[in-house]
Parts: structure tokens; sequence; C-alpha cells
């Protein structure tokens, strides 16, 4: 469910779940005897990715100039420095998305139809339903027996090329089915066709759905989708997204059109009579012939039950443990639309794919031009939609929420990755903050929620039941660990030595499919380098690469083409490979939350699997230095607030803060900028009201007529002569400030300004993203304010690092601590890893084991000297001592960028003493200084 917007590499997701979902024992314990195994096809892999990949695609003219907010990837290799000032690559993760709507099967839901069109009247539906092939299911299988991972000293490193054994055929521990696999095989119905990924709803980007009207068919979606992109205002490309990212968009929309376009009349009775009762008899129809599957698994069934009877729901189930289902039967049974908001555009766009074929998707996500969001709401409004995806940033736009007010029923609210709503995640996103049961229920008239996820800790479950209004007894949670995991962990002093014996050693040597997790993008890079150099297909992926070659990254790896993935936690969301064999963290995770989210990639089709953690206090050290990142101190919140309210600022009009200058300006995070502006918008005064980002510098170019000549005709050309600066003798001004002059929105500037632009009178270009937003009251008192903004900072900063030493203690414990009883053994610890795992999530905190967590060193007798030299000789910079600090621990920040700093002698030097330690010093000196000065 998220990372990231502008994507990075930290927005992990998803994780999996425990011992008591599980029917079918795991592999490896007390099984029953497997039936007959079914082989594996042999991998055709094995360093051959190398040598077939493709040239790389030429670089692509890139459209006007129009800044972005500085998303600038770490470089590769050598890791150290640079990698580490955007290690999760967050800028780049959530991109935010063109308009994109799925034009609907002529089977859609024929009730909802109804509905809509008795609400609009002029509304004339297509009310065809043709019958869909029948479908397969999957099977179960038997389980091999756990295999001890082989240390780095043990380890014999078969023959490079050997191929991987094959295994037989998985059945996923959640099942409920217990059927033999023969017999479910031969008896299970088929799928419906176009029930498979990819199939079903026929996409336009465009959300027009008309493919049948262009006459250009060959030409057309690649063309269409790539002219909508150019001309998005101002004749450059919406903010966010790079071509590449346009095209993999198109491309996976495209794909999904080319397939399946049908449903099913039996599939319609089977919804109508759960509507009528949905008992677990009519619901389990509807599963076999809608999906093809036998029964529910685990907590699926109550949930349906639930959210069918209108109760808000909290769902906590495993990675892969099928929550989507949990939203799509009920989509199919409700009369209203159901709204499913997730945080990241490649997840939406794979669950979109993977609706079922009479269910009617479409997709929203933000910086969509104003024409894309028009012709979305046109098809929904013609009913042609029944799950509509929508990234959390959508509900800043007033417009957005107004269109389902009176005409589009809303039966469902869907919150995919419900954890990005608590700040006590390790996933917070500070667009999930708006989602509060209050807004959807006062602008959006939804009475039923359902929140999902596959992590959350106690504290963080209640929070999100807090801000949705979910009743208690409405929680269904399964545990969050799948049994079906072997679990290992080993020190490491030379982590990528022994990743090679791992990789060359059983059980991975016979695997086709893994994933390794690095915390640094230029380390991805690295690995996966040195492990083609030593014969083992593998490529690296994270988000610093163009979503066009990340892309083509998850194909070759889903199709098994390339055994091993080295990525950053950017890669897995929304990844529904089921036979990914093992999952190795070259780096220590920085929770448990993001440990059982990774690791329960592996093994979704219910085979054992094996995860291996290789730790070392290093890259520990590396990750709890970065966790300050984040830190502010009152002193910056309280100069940023005063700007955000300062005088010129009137209560009322639209305000503006370009991202990149402001951030610069008062060394604080983009994203944590935007958190403090969440806060006054939601916290328990409302003191300001968030509007969509924009780019609010505009330079104007007039072709035909002369400004003057124009600015006689045009109000809006009038008001820029008034209110714009002459460069090179064009026109610069700020679009708020037209939009203020004009009283009318900066959407609605920016709309005439493109009229203008096709008349060919104009062009424009527009640079600097900005966080905009209108006051709605000014605070009496700043200081106050800032305080609280500050200490609550202070507390998401410290949560981050108590989950990391959690994290950090469990591995120690497991290597140092663990008596190798209960069945761990070498380092094997399944048992005494799942046991704290458990504990720690039903704990109201999060709380680490002091006994073997490493602490970090209160002082070091050089400490002072060398921040007295470091300041001396750059006395040209000013400082503050959290700046002095973040230098001495190698964090790059927004006003001492790596690309600067880590050339200094001191970059990094002190990563094992205390942040605060360091801070406290840092201070000491600068108060010398000032006193020396004064
Ligand atoms: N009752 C069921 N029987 C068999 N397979 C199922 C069942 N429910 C879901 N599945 C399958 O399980 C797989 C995982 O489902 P889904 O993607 O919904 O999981 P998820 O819980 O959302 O995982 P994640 O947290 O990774 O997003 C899908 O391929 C889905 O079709």
């Amino acid at each position: 469910m998220y990372s990231p917007p502008h994507a990075g590499d930290s927005d992990s997701e998803g994780s999996l779940l425990l011992s008591d979902v599980s029917v079918s024992p795991p592999r490896g314990r007390s099984q029953p005897p497997p039936p007959p195994p079914k082989p594996r096809p042999s991998p055709k892999h094995t360093a051959t990715a190398k040598s077939k990949s493709k040239p790389k695609p030429k670089p692509k003219a890139k459209p006007k100039p129009v800044a972005s907010a500085g998303t600038a990837a770490a470089p590769p290799p050598p890791l150290p420095s640079a990698a580490l000032s955007d290690p999760h690559g967050l800028a780049s993760r959530i991109a935010a998305a063109p308009a994109l709507v799925a034009a609907t099967s002529t089977v859609s839901s024929s009730s909802f139809r109804r509905l809509v069109q008795s609400r609009n009247p002029s509304f004339d539906p297509v009310a065809a339903f043709s019958a869909p092939a029948p479908a397969p299911t999957p099977t179960p299988a038997p389980v091999p027996t756990p295999t001890e991972i082989p240390t780095a000293a043990a380890a014999q490193c078969p023959a490079p090329d050997a191929p991987p054994r094959a295994r037989p055929k998985r059945v996923h521990p959640n099942s409920v089915s217990e059927v033999p696999p023969a017999v479910a095989e031969a008896e299970q119905p088929k799928r419906p066709r176009g029930s498979g990924e990819g199939n079903f709803v026929r996409l336009n980007i465009n959300g027009y759905g008309r493919k049948r009207t262009f006459r250009n068919a060959k030409a057309r979606r690649p063309t269409k989708y790539r002219s909508w992109r150019r001309q998005g205002a101002g004749g450059v490309k919406p903010q966010g997204y790079g071509d590449e990212e346009g095209d993999f968009v198109a491309e996976a929309l495209m794909e999904r059109e080319k397939k399946g376009e049908v449903g099913d009349a039996g599939v319609l009775k089977a919804v109508e009579a759960a509507r009528e009762d949905p008992s677990e008899q009519n619901l389990e129809s509807l599963l076999r012939l809608a999906y093809g599957y036998d029964s529910f698994r685990k907590g699926q069934l109550e949930a349906i039950q639930k959210v069918v009877a209108a109760e808000s729901t909290m769902l906590v189930l495993p990675t892969g443990a099928g929550k989507s289902l949990c939203y799509q039967i009920p989509a199919m049974i409700l009369p209203g639309l159901t709204l499913v908001v997730s945080p990241l555009l490649s997840l939406m766009v794979d669950q979109l794919r993977k609706l079922p074929a009479f269910l009617p998707g479409g997709l929203l996500a933000s910086n969509q031009t104003s024409d894309e969001f028009h012709e979305t709401l046109q098809r929904l409004r013609g009913g042609d939609i029944k799950v509509l995806f929508v990234s959390p940033e959508r509900f800043l736009n007033e417009e957005f929420l107004l269109i389902f007010r009176d005409a589009l029923p809303i039966s469902l609210v869907a919150i995919d990755e419900a954890h990005c709503i608590s700040e006590w995640s390790h996933n917070f996103r500070p667009s999930y903050l708006r989602l509060r049961a209050s807004l959807l229920r006062r602008k959006l008239n939804v009475q039923c929620i359902l929140a999902m996820t596959a992590t959350a800790t106690t504290q963080t479950l209640e929070e999100i039941v807090n801000a949705l209004e979910i009743p208690s007894n409405n929680l269904i949670k399964t545990s969050q660990i799948r049994d079906n995991l072997q679990l290992s962990i080993s020190t490491s002093d030379n982590r990528l030595k022994d990743l090679l014996l791992l990789l060359k050693s059983s059980p991975f040597v016979d695997m086709k499919s893994i994933i390794v997790y690095c915390k640094f993008q230029g380390e991805t890079d690295y690995v996966s380098k040195c492990l083609c150099d030593n014969n083992i297909s593998a490529k690296s992926y994270h988000s610093g690469l163009p979503m066009k070659n990340r892309s083509r990254v998850q194909e070759l790896f889903c199709s098994n083409k390339i055994r091993v993935v080295v990525a950053t936690v950017a890669f897995g969301m929304g990844l529904d490979k089921s036979d990914v064999e093992g999952v190795i963290h070259y780096s220590l995770p920085e929770s448990l939350e993001e440990y059982v989210q990774e690791t329960g990639r592996a093994g979704r089709d219910g085979r054992l699997s094996h995860c291996h953690l290789l730790l070392d206090s290093t890259t520990f050290y590396k990750i709890r230095s970065l966790s300050h990142s984040d830190g502010v101190d009152e002193y910056a919140i309280s100069k940023f607030l005063y700007q955000v309210f300062s005088c010129e600022n009137s209560t009322g009009s639209i305000c503006s803060l370009v991202k990149e200058s402001t951030s610069r300006k008062f060394d604080i995070k983009e994203e944590v900028l935007l958190t403090v502006l969440t806060q006054l918008e939601i916290g328990g005064q409302q003191y300001l009201r968030l509007l969509p980002q924009f780019s609010v510098t505009c330079t104007l170019y007039f072709h035909k007529t002369s400004p003057q000549l124009l600015a006689d005709k045009d109000v809006l050309v009038r008001s820029v002569l008034n209110k714009s600066e002459t460069k090179d003798g064009n026109f610069v001004f700020d679009m708020t400030k037209i939009a203020n002059d004009l009283d009318i929105t900066v959407n609605e500037v920016i709309d005439h300004l493109q009229q203008l632009k096709f008349s060919g009178e104009i062009s424009f270009e527009l640079k600097d993203p900005a966080y905009c937003y209108v006051i709605l009251k000014k605070p009496d008192g700043l200081n106050t304010l800032s305080a609280n903004i500050t200490k609550w900072v202070s507390e998401v900063e410290s949560s981050k690092i108590t989950k990391l030493d959690a994290m950090f203690a469990l591995a120690n414990f497991a290597v140092k601590g663990c008596q190798r009883t209960d069945g761990c053994s070498g380092s094997q610890h399944t048992q005494c890893i799942q046991k704290k795992i458990m504990e720690y999530f039903s704990k109201n905190e999060a709380t680490s084991d002091n006994d073997y967590c490493a602490q970090p060193h209160k002082s070091s007798p050089f400490l002072q000297a060398d921040i007295k030299v470091f300041l001396q000789s750059n006395s040209f910079a000013k400082f503050t001592p959290r700046a002095v600090a973040r230098i001495m621990h190698g964090i790059s920040s927004p006003g001492f960028p790596s690309a600067t700093w880590s050339k200094n002698h001191f970059w990094g030097r002190y990563v094992e003493v205390d942040f605060p330690v360091v801070m406290e010093a840092a201070k000491a000196e600068l108060v010398k200084l000032v006193g020396k000065g004064a």
C-alpha cells in the first residue's frame, strides 16, 4: 500500500503472516505426505541475462524545461557518501500519475448502472453481458525438508552454472482448501476468461474508453498518450513523471487492454444471490465462479461479510494472503462505487490489472490535467467505473471531492496500506493523514471503510482504528508471519563474500528466483555487478533507475529470465510473483515491519522458502545515523511557521512555498515540510487548507498579438502584465498572484493559459513546484505551536530509531543469545524469530531488547577537537549544531547536501557516536565561537 509519492526506496509494503492462519502445515515441519511433486520446468537462466539484455534505450528528448522537485539519484558504486544521501530515493518514488481510466467491459454491474442512471437520467448505459470461459485454479502442493543455511565458512560452492533443481508445486499455507492437487486440478472450475492478471478492463489512459473511435488504431494509444503527456500545462510534462514513467504506465494499460473483455452471466447471478443473502454459501459460490478459487482464506469471508453489511472494518492479513479480494467481492455486491486509496502508482496499476473482467475499474492519480480529470469524471458519472483507484493526494482536490457529493454514490472506501496513516508505522505518509472518517463522511458521504494492512503494531492499529472510527469488534487480524518461511541469520564481516557463498550453496543454489535487499541504491548496482561477474544472473532495481528500466527488470524477474534481483526497498510492493524462493537481506531492514514484509515476498505459493539476513554492525550504525535525517530544531520550525503565516499571506488568499528553496532555506526535508503543513491542516485547530501542488513560477512568451493589445482583450493577460517582472524580454510571474488577483484557482489560471496557447497567442513554461495553501486562521502565538510540532516530529524520529534498534536486537539475539532449542539450529532461527516478531507486534509500543542492541558510543576523545577544527576550516558556512552533527554522521540534508559536503574530511567520521552527543559537542563549540566573535 506505499511509497511511496514520489517514490523512493523506502516505501515498503505488505507483509505476511503467521502460523495460526495456515491450514496446511508448513513444509519441512510435520507435514502430511506430499502429493506426487510436479517438477518445475528447469530454469533457462543462469548468467544469461547479461548477454541477452537489450541495448539501452536511447534517452528521449525531454519536453521543455520545467523545474523538477529535485529527485537526484545517488550515484552508482562506490557506495558510501553519495549513496547515503537518498537511500530510499523517496523523492522519485511516489510519482504522480496521469489520469488513467479503464474503459469498462460491457459487463458492468447492472444495479450500479441503474443507480447512477437514476441520478443521471441523461446517461444511456450499455447493458450487455457476455459469458466467459471457465478457468482453472491454483493447486495445493508438497513441501521439501528445510535446509540449513550455509555460513560463509561452511559453504561449498557448486559449479557456477549448475542448474537449479526442480521443486514440487506449492500450496499457499493459508489456503483453506485441503483438496489434493490432482483432485483440485480436475474439479476446480476454470477461471473466467480474462480474469487473469492483466485482463479484463480495457483501459484508455486518458480515460475516454473510446477505443474504436480512433482512426489510427495502430498508433493511437502511444501517440495519444505521449501527446497528452506533452500537452501538460504549459506544454511541459506533468511534474513527477518522466517520459519513461509515462511509457511504463501506458504500456501497462495497453497490455491490459489487449486482454480479456468479457464477463459471465453466471457470475452475475451469483452476485445477485450474494446481494440478496451474503451467506457463506453464496459468497463461496461467487468466489468459485468469479475467481475459480475453492474457498476463502482465513479472514477473507469475515471481512467481506462485514463490509457487505456496511460495517467499517480493519483487516490485518499477511502479504499475499488475499486482501484485494476483500474489497473486490464487496465491490461486485454493493450498489455504489468502491474507492480504493493506494500509495503508489505502480501498485494501483497492478491492482487495476488484477480486477476481474466484470469489475470495471479506473484510476486517478495526482497531477493529471484538468481535461483528463473531467473526462474521467464523465466515465464515472456514466457508471462505467465500479472500482476507482486513487492516490491519497487526490483528497486535496476539492473538485474531486465534490463530484461524489450529489451524483456518485460511494458504497465503500478501501484504504490499502492503511498503516501509512500512522506516524508510528514504519511507512508513514503525510498525505494519508488526511484520511479520517470525519472527512470521508462529510465530503464523500461514505459510511463504510475497509482499512487493510499486512504489518501493524498495536500502537499503529489503534491509531488507524481511531482515525477511521472503526468499531473495536471489527478488527480482523491474523498473525503476521507466514510459517512456510525458514528464517536464518548470520553475522558477516564480508557481506559480499558471504552473499556469493550463500548463492552458490544449498538451498539458494537451487532457486530460480531470489531477491537480495540492500539499503542503498549504489549498493544494489555494485552487488548485482559482482554477482554477474561471478556467473549469477542478476539485475539491480532501485528508484533512481528510470521507470522503464525498473519495469523491465521486474518483467525479466517475473518471467524467470533473471535469477536474482538486487533491490532496495523500492522493489516488491504489489509484486505478485508467487514462486520467489529466497530473500536475502544484504543490509539490515529498518524495522521488523520491513523485515516481515520483505521476507514475505518469498513463498507466496505456500512452498517452503528461505530468508537469510547478513548481519553487520557497520550497516546498523549507518542506518541508525540516517534515522536522524528527518529531525528538526524548534528554531527552524518556528522560522518556517513565520514564513507560512507571514503578513503578506493574508487569510483566504492562495499562498505558496517553493519546495526546493524552502527546504534548503530551513534545512528541513521536503517530506517533513509537508508533514508539518498537513499537521497545520488536520491538527486540533485547522489553520490552513492545503491545495494540490503546482509549479508556481511562469514565464510567458507572446507570439502573435503584442502583449498590450492582448491585455486589452484578455483580463488574465492584463493581470499578468501588472504582476510580472520582465526577464530577457519575457514576462515572469507567480501563478498564485494572478489567481488571487482574479479570485480564481491556480488550475483555472493554467487552463486559461492553455487555451491561449492552443490559439497560438502564447507559450509558457512553469517551474518551481510548490506547496500551495489557503490560510484559514492565523495562530495566536507561534511559539507554542512550534514547540508542539517540534516535539511531535522528534517523537516520530525516536520511534524510527526504536524500530531499528528492535530489528538489530532481534538479529543479534538470534546469532548471540539463542540457545538453539525449540527448533533453531545453526544459523536457522525460524522459531525464535517468529516468537520475537509476534511479541513485537502485540506490544503497545515498539521496544527493543537492550541486552542485544548495540548502543552507539556516548563519547569520543577527539570529537570536540575535531568539531573545532571543522568549524574553523569552514568558517564561511553558517552551521547549527544539528547541521554539524549531520556532517559528522555523513547525513545529507537540503542545506548541506552530500554532493558538496561528502568531500569533507570529517564527513561520516562519527557515525558510531550517538547523534545527540555529537549535537551537544557541536553546540558547545558553536557557543564558544559566538562568544569569541562577541
Ligand atoms: N481464497 C483464495 N484462494 C486462493 N488464492 C487466493 C485467494 N484469495 C486471494 N488469492 C490469491 O492470492 C494472491 C495474493 O492476493 P493479493 O494480491 O490480494 O494479496 P495481498 O494480501 O493484497 O498481498 P500484498 O499485501 O502483497 O498486497 C493473488 O494471486 C490472489 O489471486
